[in-house]
């Protein structure tokens, strides 16, 4: 099982994976950007907001998925594999392209390889605002609310063309409540 987590910054992502590993303590947990030595290192550079070209910032994204598929993914192919981010996110974010162009971009850099199962956790537009205003943010977070619910949409967009197991959760609930939709779907599949 290759399942991912996945959300626009602040939806709960970390809050839930830290749940996980105490459930699934066996699993593989990684993440995206930089789940590996090469990928803290393209991390760095995609959100130090250095790259002036929105393409070069993708090829930045595209380089530590492909490193990522290459070194974690394929290593543990045969365990439990729980990622914070995947590709759907590369798709979502590169926001001034086609989703069908970057969905053939993204297979180029998993070598074909999609997760097996996707849990996107939703937010309002509401609970967004008040969430980034708890923190300080990223280049990509100060880009706003109108361009991150963008992302969320092109995120439940991708999901649905890749025909992926997946399931939506309002990210507002109550941390436990959302626990337990995620156990219960990674655990009836
Ligand atoms: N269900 C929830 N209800 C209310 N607040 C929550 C909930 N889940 C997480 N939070 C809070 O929202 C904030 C962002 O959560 P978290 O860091 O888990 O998100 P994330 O998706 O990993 O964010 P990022 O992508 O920016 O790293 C934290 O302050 C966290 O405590
Ligand atoms: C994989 C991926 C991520 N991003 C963005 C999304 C976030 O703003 C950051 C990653 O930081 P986090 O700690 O996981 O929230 O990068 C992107 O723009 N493109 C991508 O492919």
């Amino acid at each position: 099982m290759y399942a991912v987590i996945e959300g626009i910054d602040t939806a709960g992502k970390s809050t839930q994976l830290e749940l996980l590993k105490k459930k699934f303590p066996k699993a593989t947990f990684t993440k995206e950007p930089g789940g590996t030595t090469l990928g803290i290192k393209l991390r760095t550079m995609a959100l130090s907001g250095e790259a002036k070209s929105k393409i070069a910032e993708m090829f930045l994204f595209l380089a530590d998925r492909a490193e990522h598929i290459e070194e974690v993914i394929k290593n543990s192919e045969n365990k439990m594999i729980i990622s914070d981010r995947s590709m759907i996110s590369g798709i979502a974010y590169a926001s001034q392209l086609d989703i069908d162009k970057l969905i053939n971009l993204n297979l180029i850099a998993t070598n074909n390889t999609l997760p097996s199962h996707v849990i996107l956790l939703k937010l309002s537009p509401e609970e967004l605002k008040f969430r980034l205003s708890q923190k300080e943010n990223d280049s990509i977070e100060l880009r706003g609310i109108d361009y991150l619910i963008n992302i969320q949409n092109r995120m439940e967009e991708t999901i649905k063309k890749l025909n992926i197991n997946y399931i939506f959760i309002d990210a507002s609930l109550k941390i436990e409540e959302i626990e337990q939709k995620i156990e219960d779907f990674i655990n009836a599949k």
